[in-house]
């Protein structure tokens, strides 16, 4: 069984200098809203050695901007000239993809569809022939067709490997956090839920029956659990047109990164919620969905089961699984009229 006491101490051991490893992490989409603070928060990472930051435009200045922190990694910015993709990937073990357009009021994650597909399906190209045995963290939206969209692109090249796909839902997870805190008028960092399902409105399920408070009442409930699956509108709406989380979402996804990194190097008892290519409701279709993951030397270790939840949220989950299957579908079926335009 997961530990959630496990998940939390996570979070706080990417800045620690206990570890000695030797990692190269890419970040595509580093000059973003997301890609600077997460390059900084990459460089401040004791486990990551070589920094290589590739974006369209700009991300030789991030990479200038954060080298001169005296942390013990060098750090190179890319762009498209001189063949900069494939040189940021090469040697790469975790590449990480914040690349794309985010949202602007009024929209869901799907309508980012017509525009992130085509980026990222392009992006898992180049990381097939330049990266393939790296760790893969998306997190360009809409994240529930994407990831369907890099695992066709990588089976297409014949090196897709399902235990080192991830699709970050880590930014659920740590609001869900911060959200029951608020309720409970407790500690944020000591508190932790497991958020299971995928990564947009309905599709996330935080499994409260879980935690400490449990047996708060039903409309602070129903309340709490709408926050955590809209936490994305409550920022976009305050942003009003500026786009969506960034500083949240970098903290996110180096807490990700880091565990990812951690398994890599063998530590124990990783566990992250992470949205995979997942056996346990492929049987009805739904060939991804996130639940709680041991990260190990190989990228996925074990996947953990849900183990008994409460009735309301077995019927979450079922009305999850309806959308989860049609985005995912929606990525595979994009992906093969991708793929037929590039031959
Ligand atoms: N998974 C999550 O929880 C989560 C959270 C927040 C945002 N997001 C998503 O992350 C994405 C990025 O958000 P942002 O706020 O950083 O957006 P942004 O517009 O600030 O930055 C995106 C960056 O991607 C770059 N880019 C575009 N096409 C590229 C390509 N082909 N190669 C390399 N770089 C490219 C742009 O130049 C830009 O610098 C959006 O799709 C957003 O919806 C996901
Ligand atoms: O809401 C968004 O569009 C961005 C992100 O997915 C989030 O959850 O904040």
């Amino acid at each position: 069984m997961f530990s959630a006491r496990r998940q939390l101490i996570n979070s706080f051991r990417q800045f620690s200098t206990s570890s000695i490893n030797n990692y190269k992490v890419s970040v595509l989409g580093a000059n973003g809203g997301i890609g600077q603070p997460l390059s900084l928060l990459l460089k401040l990472n004791h486990k990551v050695t070589d920094l290589a930051l590739y974006d369209l435009r700009g991300a030789p200045g991030v990479a200038a901007d954060v080298s001169h922190i005296p942390t013990n990694s060098t750090v190179k910015g890319y762009t498209p000239d001189n063949d900069g993709l494939a040189t940021a990937l090469k040697g790469s073990d975790v590449v990480i993809i914040p690349a794309g357009v985010p949202r602007k009021p009024g929209m869901t994650r799907d309508d980012l569809f017509n525009t992130n597909a085509s980026i990222v399906a392009s992006l898992a190209l180049a990381v097939a022939e330049n990266s393939p045995n790296a760790a893969i963290l998306i997190i360009s939206n809409p994240v529930n067709s994407t990831v369907p969209i890099v695992a066709e692109v990588l089976k297409s090249k014949g090196v897709y490997n399902p235990k080192k796909l991830f699709g970050v839902t880590t930014l659920d997870v740590i609001r869900a956090s911060r959200f029951i805190s608020e309720v409970a008028n407790t500690d944020p960092t000591k508190e932790q839920v497991t958020v299971v399902g995928g990564h947009s409105g309905i599709t996330i399920v935080p499994l409260i029956s879980k935690t400490l408070h449990k047996d708060i009442a039903k409309d602070v409930k129903d309340a709490l659990i709408n926050r955590i699956q809209f936490g994305g509108d409550e920022v976009v709406k305050a942003k009003d047109g500026a786009g969506s989380a960034t500083l949240s979402m970098a903290t996110a996804g180096a807490r990700m990164a880091n565990s990812v990194l951690s398994g890599l190097s063998g530590e124990k008892d990783i566990i992250e919620p992470t949205f995979i290519d997942n056996p346990l409701y492929k049987s009805e279709g739904v060939e991804f969905f996130s639940s709680p993951v041991t990260l190990g030397p190989d990228g996925v270790h074990e996947i953990h089961t849900l183990g008994t939840i409460a009735g309301f949220e077995e019927e979450m989950i079922a009305a999850a699984k309806e959308t989860l299957k049609k985005n995912i579908q929606k990525g595979v079926d994009f992906t093969g009229q991708f793929l037929a335009k590039q031959k």
